[in-house]
């Protein structure tokens, strides 16, 4: 059942008073949605899903691939950004998120990428027995429905898909897109030239190399949604209750055994300003998915956490936690700019070329449909290999012991450490010149050493908490950053690209050369990848651990968090699937606890 807070307020008042529930679930998210579906597949148990947003269904916004990013400052997004950023020229860095069902889910890019196996393994090597590959890869495989390409494509493109290595009979569609633009097929040639492997199955544990990626869309085009895919198929659940429009501003938590918290309610905030406490029944549970960002503010506000932060806010200490927020990071990215030559179109020519526009969106597919992910050898000389085994003598003070080996094995190990993809449009640059069609290409350091933390900086849930990801205090994220976009440009420099695009580039531009000159620019235009993890980690309690391996919150009886921020590591990857991941399993292990 979906209940609308705004339209329908006294039904909802009377359900929530009225009742007690099993599971309390808070963000009707990614991974919320997902949780809310398989938790409630026991007729016997009563779920409910208190969600800020609105329904996605018929939004445009969400539902067009095309229009992906376009969420951007509307009512669909919470619109957070970065605390000056310190080592990156105080920047502050935009980091919009999704307030609606489905979370990030609705408004992401769509990228369905899975990670190299040692990254989830490494869940495992950071103290949580039973996070790893062999288990996270059977959870993701459960989220997913593979759509084998029609022919057609297949022939066009040389789409392949093994489906041994998928999930075929999962809620989530991941489709190829049908159309893709000639650059990004030579993307694949490019980096053939420069001597990366084409891929034809990275969805195994292995994703290095250059590869045709897959979509979170159906074969029809259209964006899936843990709403669509999760929630929309069992809509009319009696026993699932989906609140849009509900604004949870705390948990309620009092003295239980043993030396435990226990959650004995959740209050929500109506639109109508009225606050109602939902209430969990004797056995119930209140678990967390309202992301990397709410899910520490939310902790923090009811008294879990740092002591001496939630003293200094007044805040009575419930369960002094000190990892709750902290052990915060997000992929680090930055963007080249280059030309096509004429006659060669990208998302720019919608506005100038009027029979392309006529044709969209069946001819322009939303789609950053070919992804190369590469390990430090295939970008870095022998000399800098050199190099980066001095950088990597010395730990950066933010980052966690274990997380800095595991790091600096990935590194060495051919693990994946930049990503490159193409954006089918202008970016970045000094100016957008009329009548003339552009290409970004995104760098991604996959995996940074700096970590930040969110914390809240008033008692009150309608200010944003500090974000604070701080990027770049390492030496080894500017330094590997720089060096990794230093060799974004070399794409462009082969026979491939040479043929479609102009050989100025746009953005930096060619007076960048030395690794002085690209380290000054990444630090003044650093991006995230909009894949914040880690503020309320899996990890052992005295390792700054927030949840224990079974999702539960250290010093609490009937608390968990199964979201995004219980990544103790970031991965070579995007993170929806290890959302999906994390929370086909976070079912799982509830189920059989
Ligand atoms: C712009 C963008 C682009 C991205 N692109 C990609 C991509 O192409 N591929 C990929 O794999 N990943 C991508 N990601 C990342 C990926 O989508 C996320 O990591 C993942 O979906 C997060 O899932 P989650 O369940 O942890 O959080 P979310 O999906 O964000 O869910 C949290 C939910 O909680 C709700 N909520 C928060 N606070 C409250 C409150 N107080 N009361 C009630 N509800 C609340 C929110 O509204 C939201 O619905 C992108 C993310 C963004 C933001």
């Amino acid at each position: 059942t979906l209940l609308n807070l705004q339209s329908s307020a006294s039904i909802a008042k009377k359900l929530i008073n009225g009742n007690q529930f099993d599971y309390i679930i808070v963000g009707g998210g990614t991974t919320g949605l997902t949780l809310a579906r398989r938790l409630s597949d026991d007729p016997k148990v009563k779920v409910l899903v208190l969600e800020a947003g609105q329904s996605g269904v018929g939004n445009p916004t969400v539902t067009v691939p095309e229009k992906s990013f376009s969420f951007i400052a509307t009512g669909i997004d919470w619109l957070y950004s970065t605390s000056p950023q310190v080592h990156a020229n105080n920047l502050e860095i935009n980091l919009s998120q999704g307030k609606v069902l489905g979370g990030d889910s609705a408004v992401n890019g769509l990228v369905w990428s899975r990670p190299f196996k040692t990254d989830w393994d490494d869940f495992e090597n950071m103290g949580n027995p039973g996070w790893n590959w062999k288990n996270l890869y059977t959870a993701a495989r459960k989220s997913e429905k593979v759509n084998i390409p029609q022919a057609q494509f297949a022939r066009e493109y040389g789409y392949k898909v093994n489906p041994a290595s998928h999930g075929t009979s999962g809620p989530v569609q991941a489709s190829f897109p049908p159309f893709i633009p000639p650059q990004h097929l030579k993307f694949i040639n490019a980096s053939i030239e420069l001597g990366h492997e084409f891929n034809t199955d990275p969805y195994a544990g292995d994703n290095v190399g250059v590869w045709f990626g897959l979509s979170s869309q159906t074969s029809q085009n259209s964006r899936e949604t843990s709403e669509f895919a999760y929630f929309d198929p069992v809509l009319n659940r009696q026993n699932l209750i989906v609140c849009s429009y509900a604004f949870v501003t705390k948990l309620n938590l009092s003295d239980a055994s043993r030396g435990l918290v226990q959650s004995t309610g959740v209050q929500i905030r109506f639109p109508d300003g009225s606050v109602v406490t939902a209430k969990p029944n004797k056995s119930g549970e209140v678990i967390m998915t309202a992301g990397s960002v709410r899910t520490p503010q939310l902790l923090e506000l009811s008294g879990i956490g740092n002591k001496s932060i939630l003293q200094k806010h007044k805040i009575p200490v419930k369960v002094d936690l000190p990892g709750v927020g902290e052990n915060y990071e997000d992929h680090t990215l930055t963007i080249l700019t280059y030309k096509l030559k004429p006659g060669y179109l990208s998302f720019d020519a919608l506005g100038y070329n009027s029979t392309l526009a006529a044709e969209a969106p069946t001819k322009i597919t939303f789609t950053q449909g070919v992804l190369n992910f590469a390990p430090a050898q295939s970008i870095l000389s022998a000399a800098d290999m050199q190099t980066a085994k001095k950088l990597l003598q010395t730990k950066p003070p933010s980052t966690p012991q274990q997380s800095f080996n595991l790091i600096k094995n990935k590194v060495f190990s051919g693990v994946p450490q930049a990503e490159y993809i193409l954006f089918n449009s202008f970016s970045g640059g000094p100016v957008k010149e009329p009548n003339t069609s552009y290409i970004s290409m995104a760098v991604t350091h996959l995996h940074p050493l700096s970590r930040g933390s969110i914390h809240i900086n008033t008692t009150s849930i309608d200010d944003h908490p500090i974000i604070n990801p701080n990027v770049l205090e390492s030496d080894w994220d500017s330094w590997f950053l720089a060096k990794a976009t230093a060799y974004g440009r070399k794409f462009f420099e082969t026979e491939a690209f040479k043929e479609i695009f102009e050989p100025a580039e746009v953005f930096p531009g060619l007076q960048t050369q030395t690794q002085a000159d690209w380290e000054d620019f990444i630090t003044k235009n650093v991006n995230i990848g909009y894949h914040s993890v880690g503020t309320a980690s899996l990890m052992p309690r005295n390792k700054n651990g927030v949840v224990d391996t079974n999702l539960k919150v250290y010093g609490t009886s009937n608390i968990r968090v199964a979201d995004v921020s219980v990544m103790p590591l970031l991965v070579s990857a995007h993170t929806q699937t290890t959302a999906y991941a994390i929370a086909e399993r976070a079912a799982q292990l509830i189920q059989s606890s």
